[in-house]
C-alpha cells in the first residue's frame, strides 16, 4: 500500500447512492484513520484530512437499517429485534494486484504485470526510456488501480485515464457496503467479518447464505475456497463449527452434513445439476429442492475440508485469458446440522455458501465456441440473480409492484428462490480486481449491486423463527407421531393416561361410556401438547425471544390452555345431562315393557271371558250411522282375524263387497272371515257384487249355503259402478220384504279389520254383530250383546228413529261399495231418510294379510238427494243398460258413473219395492 496521498483528481465526482444525510457532531477522537487514497484530501501532505467519511458512515444508522459498522458484534444479529429490519449486507473484497511472483504463476495475468511487460516491450532510447519509465510510474499508480478503498464501506472507482478522456467518465463513489475489504485484507480477517456472524447463527439455529458476485477471475473461488495456505471461509466455517461444538460437552455434541453440487451448462446446452460428493451423479430439480442430493455426514472438520477439497477437483473449470482455472459453473455448499436427540433446538438451519462462475465478457477471455455458450449460460446466470434482487428491491420500495418471477429463469435462482425472494437472510460478497483493465467489469458490478444493499429483511427473522418453530414442530410431531400411534393403539395406555389426568381434575372415571372415555383421552391429549408446548416454548424460546416476549407467549398459551379446558368441561357437561337422559329414557322403556304385559294378560283375560260369537270377539269394528245432523255413530265392534295373533284388533262389520267373490273363496277364507260370512248371511239381504269375477260369482252362488244363498239368489241384477279397486253396486231382490239389515246378509265381509257403516238419518245404533237375525225393525240400538263391545260415544246421541231402517216397510237401503277394503275403518252409510248405505271401498279379498289398507270412503250426495225424488226417475231406461264396467280397472271413469249407478239403484229399488 502507497503512503502517499495521490495527485488530485480534478474530474472526480461523488456519486452517492444513498440519501444525503444531516451534518454530523463533533467527530469523536478516536475515528478511524483516513484512507490515504481519499480523493477528496486536498490538504497538505501529512496532514490526516477531515475524516469525514468515516463519521457519516457511523453517524448514518437509518431507522430501520442496521449499522454497517463493522465488526463481528455489528453483524452478531445476537437479539433478533435488532435483525428484524436489517438490510441485505454486501461486502467488496478487492483482489489484489498480482505481484510479479504471483503473477508468474498465474501466466493468464501476465499482461499486468510490469515486469512482464517491461519484458516484451520493445528495446528503447534509454533517455527515452528512463522518461517512459518516470511517465509509467506515475500513470501506473493512477491507471492501474481503478478502485481505490475511500473507507471501510466505501470505495472510489475511477476510470482508466484514457476512457476518463475520450468518454468524459468521472470517478464515482460507491458507499454503503458493510465493510469493504482491502487488497490486503487476509482471508482469516474477511471470515471475521463476514462469514463468522453467519456461522454463529447457524450455529443458533438460524439459516443464512452468502453468495460470492464478480466478473471472472476476481477471486470468488478464492475467497469462498481458498487454497491449502489460505483456507477460504468454507474451511474457516467448518472450522469454527466444530471448534465451537467441541467446546460444549459430550451430550450435546452434534454432527453436521454437507452437501455440494454444481450448476453447469456443458456447451451452453442446458442447464444440469451435478452433485459433487464423492459417488455423486447428476441430479434433477424439483420445484426448488433437488432430488437426490447426498448429505455427507462428519463429524470434524478435518474430513469435511477433504470433501471439499475432492468436490473442487470434479467441479468444471476451464482456462480462460481472465483466469486459468475459471470457474464454468455455479457451485453451491450447504452445511447442515443433524439432528439430535438433545440439542433439537439447532435443528434444520443450513448454512448455504454460493460461489457464482463469474461475468465474462467474450473480448476478455477470448472464448470461442462452446466455450462462449457457457460465458452466455453464466452470464444469464449472473443476469437473472441480479434480476431477481432488483425485483426484490423495487417490490420493497413499492408494495404495488409485485415480485417479478425472475427466478424461473434459471436453476441457480430457483433453487435459491427463498432468499432472492427476501424470505430468508442472505449476504453478498462482492468481488472486484483493482486493474485499469477491470474498470468495466468491475463498474458493471458495482452498478448493479449496490443497490442491493437497501433490500432489507424486515420480519424475515421473526419469519424464519417461525418457519423454524414450525418445523421444529413439525420434526417434533414426526418424532411423536409413532408414540400417538402406539396410544391409539393400546386404547388401555391412552385410559391410563386420561385416568391419571382425571384424577387430577376429578373427572368421573368409572360407568362411563366410550365416549367419556374418548373425553378422557382428548384430556389427556391436551394435557400432553400443553405440556410438550410449554416445554418445547420453553427451550425454544430461551434462545430467540427475551424476557416480555417470553411472558406474552406464555400468556397466550395459558389462557389458550383454559379456554380449552373450559371446553373440554362443557363437553363432560353435555355428556352427563346426556347420559341421564339415556338412563330416564330405558326406565320408561321397561315401564312401558311392564304395562304393555300386564295389558296384554288383561286382553288375554277379557278374550277368555267373551262369550260372544267369535266373529265378534276382537272385531273393531265400527258402524257409523249418520243422522241428519250428520251425528255419526261408530259402533266398535269386534271380531279380528287376527285374534289369534293377538296383536291386532281386527275390524270388521259390514263388507258389501264382493260377496260373491268371497262366497266363492269362503272356504279359503280365514276362520274368522267365514264366520263373518255366516253372520252377515243371516241378514240375508242381497247385495252386490263389484268384483271383476262377478260372471263367475254368479256362476258359483250355488256353492253358498243355502243359509246365506236367498240373499244372493234373489239377485236381480248387480250393476257395477266401480273398477275392481272401487265400484257402487246395487242389488236388488224380488223380495221386497228384505230391507235394512237383512240387506246386509249378502255383504261381503272385509277381511279388513275396521269398518264402518254409516247410516243416515233415522238409523240408531245398531251392533251389526248379532248373531241372531235381525227381525226387529225398530233399530234402537243394536246392541248385540257381548263383552268385548264397546260403544263410541256418538251412538248416545244418534237418533232413536230409525225409520230409514225399517225393515218392516221392507225398505232396501242402497248399499255403496266405494273401495276395496284396504282399510281397517270401512264405512257403510245410510242415507237419509231412505237411508242409503255408504259402504267404503271394499275389495275382495280373501286373504286379509296380503293386501295393503287403503281407506277410500265416498258419500254421494247426488244420491241422497235423488232418493229424496226417485219417483221422477226413469227406472225402466236404466234397467236396460249394461250391467257396468267389468273390465273394472277405470276408477276415475267408475267414479264418475256413481251417481248414475245410484240413480239405477234406485231405480231398482223402486221398482222392486214397488214406490
Ligand atoms: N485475495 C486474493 N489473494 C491472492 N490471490 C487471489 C486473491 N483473489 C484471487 N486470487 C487469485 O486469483 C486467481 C483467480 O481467482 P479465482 O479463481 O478465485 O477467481 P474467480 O472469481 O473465481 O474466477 P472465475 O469466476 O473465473 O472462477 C486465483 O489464482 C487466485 O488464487
Amino acid at each position: 500500500m502507497e503512503t502517499k496521498s495521490p495527485p488530485p483528481c480534478p474530474n472526480t465526482v461523488t456519486v452517492r447512492r444513498n440519501p444525503h444525510r444531516r451534518a454530523r457532531a463533533t467527530p469523536s477522537t478516536n475515528a478511524p484513520q483516513i484512507p490515504v487514497h481519499s480523493p477528496s484530501s486536498t490538504t497538505a501532505r501529512g496532514i490526516p484530512s477531515f475524516p469525514m467519511q468515516d463519521i457519516l458512515s457511523i453517524e448514518i444508522p437509518q431507522k430501520g437499517q442496521n449499522n454497517p459498522q463493522p465488526g463481528p458484534s455489528s453483524s452478531s444479529s445476537s437479539s433478533p429485534r435488532a435483525v428484524v429490519s436489517q438490510n441485505l449486507k454486501v461486502y467488496l473484497r478487492i483482489r489484489p494486484l498480482l505481484s510479479p511472483k504471483i503473477s508468474g504463476r498465474n501466466g493468464s495475468l501476465g499482461d499486468q504485470n510490469p515486469r512482464l511487460r517491461a519484458k516484451n516491450a520493445w528495446p528503447q532510447n534509454p533517455a527515452k526510456k528512463s522518461a517512459a519509465r518516470d511517465s509509467n510510474s506515475k500513470n501506473r499508480n493512477c491507471s492501474e488501480v481503478c478502485v481505490v478503498v475511500n473507507d471501510s464501506h466505501s470505495v472510489k472507482l475511477s476510470p482508466p485515464s484514457a476512457v476518463r478522456e475520450s468518454k468524459r467518465i468521472k470517478s464515482e463513489v460507491y458507499e454503503g457496503f458493510s465493510h469493504v475489504f482491502p487488497s490486503e485484507s487476509s482471508q482469516d480477517e474477511v471470515y471475521q467479518r463476514m462469514v463468522k456472524p453467519l456461522v454463529d447463527d447457524f450455529l443458533k439455529g438460524k439459516s443464512g447464505m452468502l453468495a460470492a458476485l464478480g466478473p471472472t477471475g476476481s477471486g470468488k473461488t478464492h475467497t469462498v475456497f481458498g487454497s491449502p495456505r489460505e483456507p477460504g471461509m468454507v474451511p474457516l466455517a467448518l472450522q469454527q463449527i466444530f471448534k465451537q461444538s467441541e467446546r460444549k460437552d459430550s451430550a450435546s455434541s452434534r454432527s453436521f452434513s454437507i452437501s455440494i453440487f454444481e450448476i453447469y451448462s456443458e456447451g451452453g446446452k442446458g442447464e444440469k445439476v451435478f452433485d459433487l460428493s464423492p459417488d455423486g451423479t447428476e441430479l434433477s430439480m424439483q420445484q426448488s429442492s433437488i432430488k437426490g442430493l447426498q448429505e455427507v455426514v462428519f463429524s470434524d472438520a478435518g474430513q469435511a475440508e477433504s470433501l471439499i477439497a475432492r468436490a473442487m477437483l470434479k467441479r468444471a473449470t476451464a482456462m480462460t485469458n481472465a483466469n486459468s482455472q475459471s470457474s464454468r459453473s455455479q457451485c453451491i455448499i450447504n452445511i447442515s446440522s443433524v439432528a439430535n436427540k438433545v440439542d433439537e433446538v439447532h435443528n434444520n438451519a443450513v448454512l448455504t455458501i454460493v460461489d457464482l462462475a463469474g461475468a465474462e465478457r467474450g473480448k476478455k477471455t477470448g472464448n470461442r465456441g462452446a466455450r462462449l455458450l457457457e460465458t452466455n449460460f453464466i452470464n444469464n446466470t449472473s443476469m437473472v440473480f441480479g434480476l431477481c434482487l432488483r425485483s426484490l428491491l423495487e417490490h420493497q420500495k413499492n408494495p404495488k409492484k409485485p415480485l417479478q418471477k425472475h427466478f424461473h429463469n434459471s436453476l441457480l435462482t430457483k433453487y435459491l428462490r427463498d432468499y432472492l425472494e427476501g424470505k430468508k437472510r442472505m449476504a453478498l460478497i462482492l468481488t472486484v480486481r483493482a486493474g485499469e483493465e477491470d474498470y468495466l467489469d468491475t463498474s458493471y458490478l458495482l452498478k448493479q449491486a449496490s443497490p442491493f444493499m437497501n433490500i432489507k429483511f424486515n420480519g424475515v427473522e421473526e419469519s424464519s423463527t417461525m418457519n423454524y418453530n414450525k418445523r421444529h414442530f413439525q420434526a417434533l410431531s414426526r418424532v411423536e407421531q409413532p408414540k400417538r400411534m402406539k396410544l391409539s393403539s393400546h386404547e388401555p395406555c391412552v385410559l391410563e393416561e386420561g385416568k391419571s389426568i382425571g384424577d387430577e381434575h376429578g373427572l368421573p372415571e368409572e360407568g362411563l361410556s366410550r365416549r367419556s372415555d374418548r373425553v378422557s383421552y382428548f384430556l389427556s391429549e391436551a394435557a400432553k401438547i400443553y405440556r410438550s408446548d410449554a416445554g418445547e416454548n420453553a427451550t425454544t424460546k430461551s434462545d430467540f425471544v427475551d424476557g416480555p416476549e417470553k411472558e406474552r407467549n406464555h400468556q397466550i398459551l395459558q389462557n389458550f390452555t383454559k379456554a380449552m379446558w373450559n371446553v373440554l368441561k362443557q363437553y363432560k357437561q353435555k355428556l352427563k345431562m346426556a347420559e341421564s337422559e339415556i338412563q330416564s329414557l330405558r326406565e320408561n322403556l321397561s315401564n312401558e315393557k311392564t304395562r304393555n304385559l300386564v295389558l296384554g294378560k288383561d286382553l288375554e283375560d277379557l278374550r277368555s271371558c267373551c262369550t260372544c260369537p267369535k266373529v265378534l270377539r276382537g272385531d273393531a269394528s265400527m258402524v257409523k250411522i249418520c243422522s241428519a245432523s250428520k251425528s255419526t255413530v261408530e259402533l266398535k265392534g269386534l271380531g279380528s282375524s287376527e285374534v289369534d295373533k293377538g296383536d291386532v284388533v281386527h275390524s270388521s262389520i259390514l263388507k258389501a263387497s264382493y260377496l260373491s267373490g268371497a262366497l266363492e273363496n269362503i272356504d279359503s277364507c280365514p276362520r274368522q272371515d267365514k264366520d263373518v260370512f255366516s253372520e252377515v248371511s243371516r241378514f240375508g239381504v242381497g247385495v252386490a257384487n263389484a268384483s271383476e269375477n262377478s260372471t263367475q260369482q254368479n256362476d258359483q252362488i250355488s256353492d253358498i249355503p243355502p243359509g246365506n244363498r236367498h240373499s244372493t239368489e234373489d239377485l236381480q241384477e248387480s250393476k257395477y259402478l266401480g273398477s275392481q279397486d272401487n265400484f257402487l253396486i246395487a242389488h236388488v231382490t224380488d223380495n221386497s220384504k228384505y230391507c235394512g239389515m237383512r240387506d246386509l246378509d249378502s255383504l261381503d265381509f272385509p277381511t279388513s279389520p275396521k269398518e264402518d257403516v254409516e247410516f243416515s238419518q233415522g238409523c240408531s245404533t245398531f251392533d251389526v254383530l248379532d248373531s241372531q237375525p235381525i227381525s226387529d225393525t225398530s233399530c234402537k240400538d243394536l246392541n248385540f250383546e257381548k263383552p268385548s263391545r264397546r260403544l263410541l260415544p256418538a251412538s248416545s246421541i244418534m237418533p232413536r228413529d230409525c225409520s230409514a231402517l225399517d225393515a218392516e216397510d221392507g225398505i232396501m237401503e242402497p248399499v255403496e261399495f266405494l273401495g276395496p277394503p284396504q282399510s281397517r275403518e270401512e264405512h257403510v252409510t245410510f242415507n237419509e231418510e231412505c237411508g242409503a248405505v255408504d259402504v267404503p271401498d271394499i275389495e275382495p279379498r280373501v286373504d286379509s294379510s296380503s293386501k295393503q289398507v287403503k281407506p277410500k270412503r265416498r258419500l254421494l250426495p247426488a244420491s241422497s238427494v235423488l232418493l229424496r225424488d226417485f219417483g221422477a226417475l226413469d227406472v225402466e231406461d236404466d234397467l236396460e243398460k249394461p250391467k257396468g264396467n267389468r273390465a273394472g280397472r277405470k276408477l276415475a271413469a267408475d267414479e264418475r258413473k256413481t251417481t248414475e249407478g245410484s240413480i239405477s239403484l234406485l231405480r231398482l229399488l223402486r221398482s222392486n219395492l214397488h214406490l
